[in-house]
């Protein structure tokens, strides 16, 4: 089994201002004393430039990006416009977006492969319902979400798969240890089968309401490569602890 370095990536959502990037340099003069963990915050679009100038060294993403290189897509914003801005990575296929906006598995695997090219991270969000849980199907929605949202090549460290099951999003529900063993234990077997040794390599987040006092006992799950955290990422004092958590497991 590889090693794989933990990331914690915080996802902002349609929150946060000018004023809020002192979070961001709050958190990362705290995380140049941690050691061992990779660290970022997707703000939104309008804050990525300003951000990166107070990043001090923390990798700054962007929360989406259109899979066409540019064009008529009012509203919208290119990979390489958000690289422009400072980008280095993008979260893809975020279950708010597969549903506000319909994103399909396809429309997913055309934004990660548009990010890969322009050489961003990109982050595969995958996922099940409540619903699917309770008919015991979710083992077999993300393993269908990632056979169509998963591009077939990519740079070595620059794909990265979060889980998140949809129910455990901002609900204060986290999915138990035994819960989320059992899905990243299939991820890695569905990566590990389709990629071979490089799907050993790709480092899987957990992400559903995670904060502090639950981080170190999911860190502790086998599989469970970090975390994307939303709520918790908004500001120094809860989202270093979690990145604490991560450097400790
Ligand atoms: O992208 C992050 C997730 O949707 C998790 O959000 P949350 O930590 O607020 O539950």
């Amino acid at each position: 089994m590889h090693l794989r370095r933990k990331l914690i990536a915080g996802n902002w959502k349609m929150n946060g201002n000018l004023a809020a990037l002192a979070e961001i340099a709050a958190t990362a003069d705290a995380a140049r004393e941690i050691a061992g963990v990779d660290v970022a915050i997707c703000p939104p679009f309008t804050l990525i430039a300003p951000a990166v100038t107070r990043s001090g060294g923390l990798v700054i993403g962007a929360q989406d990006c259109h899979a066409a290189e540019s064009g008529a897509h009012t509203g919208c914003v290119s990979a390489s416009m958000a690289k422009e801005a400072g980008a280095r990575l993008v979260i893809v296929g975020h279950s708010e977006r597969r549903a506000d906006q319909h994103e399909s598995d396809a429309d997913v695997r055309a934004k990660a492969e548009t990010a890969l090219r322009h050489g961003l991270t990109a982050i595969v969000c995958v996922g099940e319902s409540e619903g699917d849980r309770a008919a015991r199907g979710h083992v077999a929605v993300v393993e269908r979400q990632l056979a169509g949202s998963l591009p077939d090549s990519w740079e070595e460290g620059e794909l990265v798969v979060a889980y998140e099951p949809i129910w455990a999003i901002g609900t204060g529900k986290v999915a138990t240890p035994a819960d989320i063993g059992e899905m990243h234990g299939a991820i890695r077997a569905a990566l590990v089968q389709r990629f071979g040794d490089l799907g050993d390599r790709i480092r899987i987040l957990y992400g559903g309401s995670v904060k502090a006092d639950n981080a170190a006992a999911i860190f502790g799950v086998a599989n469970v490569d970090g975390a994307l955290v939303g709520g918790a990422s908004l500001t120094a004092a809860q989202f270093v602890p979690i990145i604490e958590a991560a450097a400790a497991s």
